[in-house]
């Protein structure tokens, strides 16, 4: 169990760390695919057109269009913004099933490593189907469940309601994470096994609600959607933070149960 004296106390870094790791990453993997934002690119404001208009000099295109036009893997992008990559892989507990490893470099303490993607559900929205035989289900504290299955209903309804939010090029989350190959690296989070006595939690859930100014043009690398189209407020996405450093090839590990008191 992991014991959290109040929910204000729940949180280890302050949001505004959360969202500049978020905002850091994501901007690498759009900037590492500007070629086929051109469309989304041509929608947005004059002024953030222009934040990336520099990109676009043939400077910058011959460094990175010299070896191929294929985008960098998601994974070297995180090891190249943030130092360390994470993968899926069978754990080092048998029976547990698939867990995630620090597969390159290393994470420092209090970095956001991981996030849980999957379907935003308000304390009174339908679930049960989605519910039974699901070990992915997460609780927040104010009772808002994430389904984070890849498969099954839970995958149909995550690719439902993300077509439902698109708006022509623009796109409200990512639904890569159902596949085997997330554009965004760090939305694996679901598949973080629970810690024991002989495995210590290395790593803890942090609940972040998405701003409204966090850049539109990003929104895309989000692996969370609400099921409802009506849902009000912010979208709730939950991070995953680093509680020590941790060495390539560690497992991650978090605590499934917190108590707040
Ligand atoms: C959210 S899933 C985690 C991903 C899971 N390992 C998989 O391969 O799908 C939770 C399930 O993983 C397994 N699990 C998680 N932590 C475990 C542990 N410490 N020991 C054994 N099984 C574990 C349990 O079956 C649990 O219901």
């Amino acid at each position: 169990m992991r014991y959290v004296q109040d929910s204000r106390c729940d949180k280890l870094i302050p949001d505004t760390e959360v969202h500049a790791a978020l905002e850091k990453l994501f901007r690498a993997i759009f900037l590492q695919d500007l070629q086929s934002q051109n469309e989304l690119l041509c929608m947005l404001p004059e002024a953030t057109k222009s934040t990336y208009r520099h990109f676009h000099a043939p400077e910058h295109q011959s460094k990175t269009s010299s070896e191929s036009d294929v985008p960098l893997e998601a994974r070297e992008i995180l090891h190249s913004t943030l130092g360390f990559c994470i993968a899926r892989a069978p754990s080092s507990i048998d029976s547990a099933g698939t867990g995630v490893f620090v597969s390159k470099g290393h994470v420092q303490k209090g970095a956001v490593v991981s996030m849980y993607p999957g379907t935003v559900y308000q304390q009174y929205e339908p679930i049960f189907f989605q519910s039974i035989r699901n070990p992915f289900i997460f609780r927040c504290i104010d009772g808002i469940l994430i389904d984070g299955n890849d498969k099954g209903i839970s995958q149909y309804l995550y690719r439902s309601c993300s077509r439902r939010d698109q708006l022509g090029p623009l796109k409200l989350c990512d639904a890569t994470w159902l596949s085997a190959f997330p554009q965004n690296p760090w939305a694996v989070g679901q598949y973080v096994n629970n810690c024991s006595n002989e495995r210590e939690a290395n790593v803890c859930y942090q609940e972040f609600d998405v701003p409204e100014y966090f850049p539109i043009e990003l929104r895309q690398y989000l692996p969370n959607i609400n099921y409802s189209p009506d849902s009000q407020g912010p979208l709730r996405c939950v991070v995953l933070v680093a509680l020590r450093d941790i060495d390539c090839g560690e497992e991650l590990f978090s605590n499934y149960f917190t108590i707040v008191q």
